[in-house]
């Protein structure tokens, strides 16, 4: 069995001392950096871009995993990877030109993502799931942190585990929004294999104890 990874998201974190922040991730036991970038447009809510994933990158080693809700994001694709992206994660709904972006950011020898609203359909990305390293399944309308999970989003999640199973893709498929112990089980169990969770991490009386018990899903 492939042990679940947790990547707390950053917009929990204290945003006045975020280095330390993800100093104290690693120390925790987080396994990925989730870092959402907000353009105002895609999503009505701004938040961080290229220049601080930058700065932020020497305070750690763990892989930064940068979910772009963004509108055109094939323009920022070197920017992220130039800033020490590991993975690259763009919207479905923000894009028209889906494999050239995927290529593009495999060309900068990065993880490509694909992330589907919760009103999404999953045919619209079921074409790429060879060309992906990870599928990222909102369970919130995107845009801010400490939304309920919605439990509706899940079909897709199970979709795509069967998809990943018969054919042998080598994907991530992970869940954001509304992710704690409880509903991180549910994910996990139908077919979830990262969970991306700010609240439920950042507010945990212990984190350690809390990504621990994660990992145990
Ligand atoms: O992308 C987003 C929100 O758009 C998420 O990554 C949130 O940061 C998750 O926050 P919680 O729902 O876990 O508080």
């Amino acid at each position: 069995m492939v042990m679940v990874k947790v990547a707390p998201s950053i917009l929990s974190a204290d945003f006045s001392r975020l280095g330390d922040e993800i100093k104290r991730l690693e120390r925790e036991g987080a396994d990925w950096i989730h870092i959402d970038v907000m353009d105002g447009v895609f999503v009505p809510n701004i938040t961080i871009g290229q220049s601080v994933v930058k700065s932020l990158r020497p305070f750690t080693a763990l892989p930064f995993d940068v979910h772009l809700m963004i509108t055109k994001p094939e323009r920022y694709v070197k920017e992220f990877a130039d800033a020490g992206a590991d993975y690259i994660t763009f919207h479905q709904e923000a894009c028209g030109c889906i494999p050239s972006v995927l290529d593009d950011i495999h060309s900068f020898g990065k993880k490509a993502g694909l992330s589907i609203n919760p009103e999404t359909p999953f045919n619209t990305i079921e074409p790429y799931m060879d060309k992906i390293d990870l599928l990222l399944i909102m369970t919130v309308h995107p845009g801010f942190g400490g939304q309920a999970f919605m439990s509706e989003c899940l079909p897709k999640v199970a979709e795509a585990r069967r998809l990943v199973d018969e054919n042998g893709y080598c994907m991530e498929i992970s869940v954001d929004g509304g992710i704690n112990y409880n509903t991180g089980k549910t994910a996990v169990s139908t077919g979830a294999s990262v969970l991306a969770a700010g609240s439920a991490i950042f507010k945990a009386p212990d984190m350690k104890m809390e990504i621990s018990r994660w990992h145990d899903l």
